[in-house]
């Protein structure tokens, strides 16, 4: 579903926040991308979203190239950033018509669905007030849910537990499983190494821009915990 070939991005021209990162998620996974602060996860993340460019490797979208053919490619994913910025001056349903109509959702559909996730999120009784009445969380449960409502195949979100309370992240984790039952896939970074650790089949861990280490999580942790496992990884490689 999501194919990164030697990826690599720098900024200034002397050292490369992500170098030569190979990955590949597969339709059904859920699949944790771990690293320290500046590793370069929300890099890779940009550019798998198509929102920054890059000169060396390739990322595609089930099998569309991200670079040469980006529409296509956004018409398959969802992409939830850390800090969601938004139409402040919309209604919370004002927006969610407005993703809606960009990914052509048809009308049955978009209310059942906006319906789920808002009942879901407790965001249902909000969503006639205006985007810029929200608190940081509501705001996140919004991004969320236009995420959702045109049933993407390729979810990718960058810390998207920081800032929801312990029931939205609850919430979320059980749709993100339900959704890889159903056959998409699902990329995400965290800092919470005890949700990657339970809900993720797949982790990597990317470090100074170079994967250290990328399997399954039984294959990654061994019979260690993730928090050790990491830990370790990023002091040995020092
Ligand atoms: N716009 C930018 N201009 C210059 N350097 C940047 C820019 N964005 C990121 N970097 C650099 O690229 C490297 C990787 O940053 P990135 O934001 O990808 O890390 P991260 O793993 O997402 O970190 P965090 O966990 O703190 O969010 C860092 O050295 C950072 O300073």
């Amino acid at each position: 579903m999501l194919k990164i070939t030697n990826f690599s991005k720098s900024y200034k021209s002397d050292k490369k926040a992500v170098d030569g990162l190979n990955l590949e998620v597969k339709s059904g996974d859920i699949f944790g991308f771990i690293g320290h602060n500046g590793a370069g996860k929300t890099t890779t993340i940009r550019a798998i979203a198509g929102v920054l460019d890059f000169e060396e490797g390739e990322i595609t979208v089930d099998g569309v190239s991200i670079r040469k053919d980006p529409v296509t490619c956004k018409k398959k994913m969802a992409y939830i950033p850390d800090n969601p910025d938004l139409y402040e001056h919309l209604t919370g349903i004002g927006y969610l018509n407005f993703i809606g109509d960009i990914y052509e959702v048809k009308k049955f559909d978009r209310e059942t669905l906006i319906e789920k996730y808002s009942d879901a999120f407790e965001l249902t009784s909000n969503l006639g007030d205006t985007i810029s009445s929200y608190s940081h969380g509501m705001k996140q449960k919004l991004a969320i849910i236009a995420a959702l409502i045109h049933r993407p195949m390729l979810l990718i979100l960058d810390e998207p537990f920081v800032g929801l309370d312990p029931k939205a992240a609850f919430t979320l984790k059980s749709i993100m499983s339900e959704m890889c039952k159903n056959g998409s896939a699902i990329f995400f970074s965290t800092h919470v190494l005890e949700v990657a650790e339970k809900l993720c089949n797949k982790i990597a861990i990317i470090k100074g821009g170079k994967l250290i280490s990328v399997g399954t999580t039984a294959e990654v942790k061994g019979n260690h915990s993730l928090e050790d496992v990491f830990l370790e990884l990023i002091d040995v490689q020092n």
